[in-house]
């Protein structure tokens, strides 16, 4: 076949949710010229068919007529079914089929015969078994994600270990590989079973026994304490369960309603128009219901540091809109016992079904930073979410940079704008370390979602949440879908938060809001840095810098160093562009010359008229 009888033929098999979507693969134009197909000198090298609600089968074979075929991209689609036969494309060098809808066993020989093998991503499917022995045998694999789906069994030895490998938030169990061992270890977390190094777990009995090659006579008895543990495991979870459905039954029959009474509708209520949720009408037939049950008519608290309060509570409380975002409304609740909370409503937020939400929330809830803002507790409903988070008094970075005068704040200074930009990195080193099964382990940065501490130190929120958000309105609506990779190539990728801290790091050095450079075209933030980049000729300009930030103090290198690193930050080409962990690093080699040199702030203060807090007045501007 030639390679557009081949392109053809394998279009046939899928299944295209957006009709327009493949219409250049039509034979009036070279295949080079269609969308989704990569060449190299007139010769097809990759296919990238990426958020285009492909589902249908993948006709590989139909795919052995392109010979210099070595990449195939389908990441972001609605793919089940069989695993697709890539091994009969034995040269290829990377696969990526991540977030589709894949719940089946992988054979174990799937990878047999691929000699050139790199890359392959799998993550977020719902692949379930143990791990092929085939990929682990692979003589070249450099990157291997298969996080967020439900592997099961021991993970198998590797015959060398991959550069980048993630394993995090599957049912593995077992020892770790050795070979493994030095790995970050959030790679392999959410893995109830998994133990030895680089995990903090000790191997116990049967693991430890069956991690090296043993006797058969060990082997056999640790496979029966295995298997006696299981039991053991299985008959306490149902007698947990049992007793659980039962307490259930019993409140019932007492009649003891979950909510009480409504008495009417309460300011928050009445200001968010918020229904209140079925009071537990539902039957206690299961162990599931029973639990739905429970979080559908009750707040699930992620912290237990401000006290328990009820939904209730929060409808009964005044409440004060403090914004309307692209998601819903935020209001601010002071409850009965004075604390001071932020309830947002999400809208299109239906993505993930009641049990992902749960388990995505609560991985969210188990982040401990400085620099994010903790979720305090939420309220599941179908139709509705709602979260619940501190009050942060001093309000928004957006807030502070574009609307100082009306908030009544002095405008931000140049030390308090680059420990902010520095808090902001280490905030997302920090997700990306923690949530590695997310490509934009935040996805939503901008200035509206960075709150300012007392101290001006930054506090990101709205972290976290893309695989929650119904994927047309993130498209729409999210920060990370606004990448220029996702504009370009439909893709977000983990560079994807990188390029989100570029733009702010110019809004926060320009004083310019990046919306305002909006296009017809949707490049917006892009042409931010597009601006920055044709204004900037290498050295000091007044124009380029945001006049309130007051006196530079001799810090106009420091500065012009912070654009360059946010100007790489918004690099287009993400090969090219910076990863989180350098940014931090440079962020921090950038004070170094005075470092230890406590006075700074001191004596920044001290020299910038009416400066109160850490912000100064804007009498004071003298931008050198
Ligand atoms: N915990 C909080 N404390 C103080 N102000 C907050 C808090 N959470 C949000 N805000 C402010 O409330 C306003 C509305 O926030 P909201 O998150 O609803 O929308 P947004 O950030 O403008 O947009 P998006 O919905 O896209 O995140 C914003 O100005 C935001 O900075």
């Amino acid at each position: 076949l030639s390679e557009i009888e081949s392109l053809l033929k394998f279009k046939k098999s899928l299944v295209i949710g957006r009709a327009s979507a493949l219409e250049s693969w039509d034979r009036k134009n070279p295949p080079c010229k269609w969308i989704g197909v990569l060449c190299d000198k007139e010769y097809v090298w990759g296919l990238r068919l990426e958020n285009i609600e492909l589902s249908g089968s993948l006709n590989i074979e139909a795919l052995m007529g392109l010979k210099s075929l070595r990449s195939l991209s389908f990441m972001n689609n609605k793919f089940r079914g069989p695993f697709p036969e890539f091994k009969k494309l034995g040269a290829l060098k990377s696969i990526y089929l991540s977030n589709n809808q894949f719940d089946i066993k992988i054979p174990n020989d799937a990878f047999d015969g691929m000699g050139w093998l790199k890359k392959i991503y799998l993550e977020q499917n719902k692949f379930s078994g143990e791990i092929p022995m085939s990929m682990a045998k692979l003589p070249k694999l450099l990157e291997l994600r298969l996080d967020g789906n439900r592997f099961t069994g021991q993970i198998p030895e590797f015959i060398h270990k991959p550069h980048m490998l993630n394993l995090s938030n599957n049912a593995l169990a077992g020892p770790i590989p050795n070979i493994l061992s030095t790995m970050d270890q959030t790679m392999f977390e959410g893995n109830q079973g998994l133990c030895g190094e680089p995990l903090e777990i000790k191997c116990y009995s049967p693991y430890n026994l069956s991690s090296e090659p043993k006797a058969s006579s060990k082997t056999k008895s640790s496979k029966v304490l295995y298997i006696v543990a299981a039991v053991v495991a299985s008959v306490l979870a149902i007698l947990i369960i049992l007793g659980l459905i039962i307490v259930l039954c019993r409140r019932r029959r007492n009649k003891q309603p979950l909510l009480s009474p409504e008495p009417g509708p309460s300011s928050l209520q009445k200001r968010a128009g918020i229904q209140e949720s079925d009071k537990g009408q539902s039957s206690c037939h299961s162990h599931r219901a029973a639990k739905r049950m429970i979080h559908t008519t009750k707040l699930s608290f992620l912290r237990d540091d401000k006290g328990k309060f009820e939904l209730q509570d929060l409808l009964k409380a005044s409440a004060e809109i403090l914004g309307s975002g692209c998601f819903g409304a935020s209001y601010k609740t002071v409850l009965s016992n004075g604390s001071i909370m932020v309830v947002k409503r999400f809208k299109h937020m239906n993505n993930a079904g009641f049990e992902e939400f749960q388990e995505q929330i609560t991985r969210i809830g188990r982040l401990n930073h400085d620099n994010l803002l903790p979720i305090v507790a939420y309220y599941y409903k179908k139709e509705e979410k709602l979260f619940v988070c501190d009050f942060i008094e001093k309000g928004s970075l957006a807030a502070h940079l574009h609307g100082h005068k009306s908030s009544g704040y002095p405008s931000l200074d140049w030390p308090t704008r680059l420990n902010i930009v520095k808090g902001v990195a280490r905030g997302l080193l920090y997700l990306q370390k923690n949530l590695p099964s997310l490509m934009a382990p935040h996805g939503h940065l901008k200035s509206s979602n960075v709150l300012l501490s007392e101290k001006f130190d930054p506090i990101m929120t709205d972290y976290g949440l893309i695989p929650m958000i119904n994927e047309e309105s993130a498209q729409e609506l999210m920060v990370a879908y606004k990448s220029p990779e996702y504009l370009k190539q439909s893709r977000v990728t983990n560079k994807t938060d990188v390029w989100g801290l570029g733009v702010l790091i110019l809004e926060i050095l320009t004083g310019k809001v990046p919306e305002s450079f909006s296009q017809s075209d949707k490049e917006s933030e892009a042409d931010m840095a597009n601006w920055v980049k044709s204004n900037f000729k290498g050295e000091w300009s007044k124009e380029l810098f945001d006049q309130e930030m007051g006196k530079t103090n001799n810090c106009e290198a420091e500065i012009l160093k912070l654009l360059k690193i946010g100007l790489s930050c918004c690099e287009v080409d993400v090969e090219k562009r910076l990863d989180i962990r350098e940014v931090v690093e440079m962020l921090e080699d950038l004070t170094k010359e005075r470092e230890g040199d406590d006075d700074f702030y001191s004596t920044y203060a001290s020299e910038a008229d009416g400066r109160s807090s850490r912000g100064v007045s804007s009498e004071g501007i003298n931008l050198s």
